[in-house]
């Protein structure tokens, strides 16, 4: 076997285990979003504020340091929790607007 052969075949193997891990990915967002759902309808249903500042720069400490330690780049690590929350906290906003205009 050549030695570009070898590679190609170590080229699909890891797309492999990418196309694993990004499937493991889908499946926790899907678990995440699943929770926050609850967590919308909790707030809605009290009348809490969508977000949460000081429990946010909690996520985002605790995030860094996980980043760090599992050889991460940090900023990358809260600039991904900070995509996901956004999009949390707009869903969160739009729950909200549906209780109250129920
Ligand atoms: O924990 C909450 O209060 C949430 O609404 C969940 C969540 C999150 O996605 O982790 C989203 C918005 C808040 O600002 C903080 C955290």
């Amino acid at each position: 076997m050549s030695e570009d052969t070898k590679a190609i075949a170590e080229l699909h193997r890891l797309r492999d285990s990418i196309d694993n891990v990004d499937a493991a990915l889908v499946h926790i967002l899907a678990e995440r979003f699943k929770l926050t759902e609850r967590v919308g309808e909790l707030k809605a249903a009290h009348a809490l504020p969508a977000a949460d500042p000081q429990r946010e720069a909690e996520q985002v400490e605790r995030l860094r340091a996980l980043a760090l330690e599992s050889h991460l780049d940090p900023e990358f690590a809260s600039k991904f929790l900070a995509f996901i929350v956004d999009e949390v906290i707009r869903r969160h906003e739009r729950i909200a607007e549906e209780r109250r205009g129920a």
